[in-house]
């Protein structure tokens, strides 16, 4: 059996993420790979409940940030575990990088806080590759007016978005094996032909 990988998608909204989800997920099963697709918050019935309650209702940041938490311990247990287990590839759009860029830098809650509550519920398990899908935020802002009725997140202002990629990007730095930071202004054929060599490459 051949060992899987866990990839994460990330970037502010809007940032184009999602859009290559598929992509990637198709150039890894062309190579044979089992590939599972899932999201947080998210990913498992009671994740994708509590996603419901997480982008609709405004609450206290710390809540907010166990509420993140308590989605991933479930999508871990009954999701990314058992599928890295059987040699399946993982790719989920968002992980604990999320966590830190918005209810850290979005929203400033301590990084320390954040770190003990990465340690309790995945001491040992960390993606093999973020991919870092990148964009000033006018552009996201643009992507996001034009496509859809924007979430309880999507309605946070400037600042917010602000802080949240310059935390992504600070974490990008920290960790450069792991990261892979998108230039996503580009068009959309030219971010594929980059991420097919990065998958290439794997
Ligand atoms: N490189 C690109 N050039 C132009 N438009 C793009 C590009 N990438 C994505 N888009 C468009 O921008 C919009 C937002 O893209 P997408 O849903 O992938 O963003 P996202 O980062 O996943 O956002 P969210 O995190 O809020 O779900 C979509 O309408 C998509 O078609
Ligand atoms: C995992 C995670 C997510 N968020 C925020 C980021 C987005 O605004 C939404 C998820 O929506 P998406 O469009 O499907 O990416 O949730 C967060 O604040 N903290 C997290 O840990």
């Amino acid at each position: 059996m051949t060992s899987g990988k866990f990839i994460t998608f990330e970037g502010i909204d809007g940032a184009g993420k999602s859009t290559h989800l598929e992509f990637v997920a198709g150039l890894l099963r062309e190579k044979g790979r089992q590939v599972v697709v899932t999201r947080e918050p998210g990913g498992t019935p009671l994740g994708e409940r509590l996603r419901e309650i997480l982008l609709r209702e405004k609450m206290h940041l710390e809540t907010e940030a166990l509420l993140m938490f308590a989605s991933r311990r479930e999508h871990i247990a009954q999701v990314i575990e058992p599928a890295l287990q059987r040699g399946d590839w993982v790719i989920s759009d968002r992980f604990t990088d999320a966590t830190f860029a918005y209810q850290g830098g979005g929203r400033k809650l301590a990084r320390e806080k954040l770190e003990a509550l990465e340690q309790w519920v995945h001491p040992h398990l960390q993606p093999d590759l973020t991919l870092l899908f990148d964009v000033p935020l006018d552009v996201a802002r643009a992507r996001l007016d034009a496509t859809r009725e924007l979430d309880k997140f999507e309605q946070e202002k400037a600042d917010f978005f602000a802080a949240t990629r310059e935390e992504y990007l600070r974490r990008a730095k920290e960790h450069p094996a792991r990261f892979r930071v998108i230039d996503s202004t580009r068009a959309i054929g030219d971010i594929q032909a980059e991420l097919a060599q990065i998958v290439s490459a794997l």
